[in-house]
């Protein structure tokens, strides 16, 4: 037992100062760029406090903490569906005033219309954002292969299962091309098996594509699975505690000794930074758990439309 506490231990040393690394982006040179972020729920509860995090163009930046520490509240603001109370965000320079087309935000539900096929479901949104008609079917085609759902592009919703209809709102998502996509957990409601195949899936979509990607998750492997970054946050209030780039090659293996030594690091930091909260004094008099801000609406997709 002593043993292996030592072997944790070191695993701990290897990890930190080699792959995990404080990220430094200057504002000039990122695509996203948030500063002093705060937002106010209008219960008082103190969703952001302070925020600043600039992601560069192609990051992969995944947002991790526990529950109430604002992860979702940053992701709308990011989307432009929460206006915030206090800061700035900006894309490519331009500050954010609502939804676009830049941006596109899903959700766990796959939320794909019922009484269309996958195929349908995809060139809708291409029609919806001005793709002209005779282009749509072979970029849907185009997608649903990359997201390998061939054979099914003409099967309706209810006929796929839970980590089908994901793939099919993927593929819908990349079809339509924003130059940010912002992701809410949508791997939360899968079986774990299913889960990995999709950020496998994922990962080798993101490499070839090179989109900007803000992910929110809980879970540790996941956020080191998939990004090129960890942005570690903290509730009461919500606020960014670390911001660490993940220095690990890609594609990644869950398998992979050094992610879990990374995972115990990452783990530990969190800890450390509720403890701290924990001590803070309480700032959210009557705070109120609920998934997604009121005025967010819940479709999967968003488009920005
Ligand atoms: N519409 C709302 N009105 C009032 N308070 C809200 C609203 N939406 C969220 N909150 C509060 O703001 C804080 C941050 O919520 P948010 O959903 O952003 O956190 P989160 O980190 O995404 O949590 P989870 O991981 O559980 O989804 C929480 O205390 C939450 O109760």
């Amino acid at each position: 037992m002593f043993r292996r506490l030592i072997e944790r231990m070191r695993g701990l040393r290897q990890a930190a100062p080699y792959l995990l690394r404080p990220a430094n982006v200057n504002a000039d040179r990122a695509k996203i760029s948030i500063a002093q972020l705060d937002h106010h729920y209008a219960n008082k509860v103190v969703a952001l406090k302070d925020v600043n995090l600039n992601v560069r163009s192609g990051e992969f930046v995944c947002l991790l903490g526990p529950s109430g520490c604002g992860k979702s509240t940053l992701l709308y603001a990011l989307a432009g569906h929460v206006a915030p109370t206090g800061g700035s965000v900006a894309i490519d320079g331009k500050p954010i005033h609502g939804p676009g087309p830049d941006r596109l935000l899903m959700f766990q539900e796959a939320a794909l219309f019922p009484w269309l096929t996958v195929r349908g479901n995809i060139t809708f949104a291409l029609g919806a954002r001005g793709v002209p008609r005779n282009e749509r079917r072979e970029r849907a085609d185009t997608f649903i292969q990359r997201v390998r759902l061939e054979g099914f592009a003409d099967t309706l919703p209810h006929q796929l299962s839970g980590g089908m209809k994901m793939r099919a709102s993927l593929a819908r998502a990349l079809a339509v091309d924003p130059t940010v996509l912002l992701m809410d957990e949508p791997f939360g409601a899968l079986d774990a098996q299913t889960r990995v195949h999709m950020q496998e899936m994922l990962q080798a979509i993101w490499l070839r594509s090179g989109k900007t990607v803000v992910f929110v998750t809980h879970d540790v492997q996941e956020a080191l699975m998939l990004g090129t970054r960890v942005v570690l946050m903290a509730p009461r209030p919500g606020r960014v505690v670390e911001d660490l780039e993940i220095h690990l090659p890609m594609p990644r293996s869950l398998e992979d000794p050094s992610l879990d030594a990374m995972a115990r690091d990452i783990r530990h930091r969190l800890r450390a930074s509720e403890g701290a909260a924990l001590e803070a004094p309480p700032v959210e008099p009557q705070q109120r758990r609920t998934r997604t801000p009121s005025s967010v609406p819940r479709p999967s997709i968003v488009t920005g439309r």
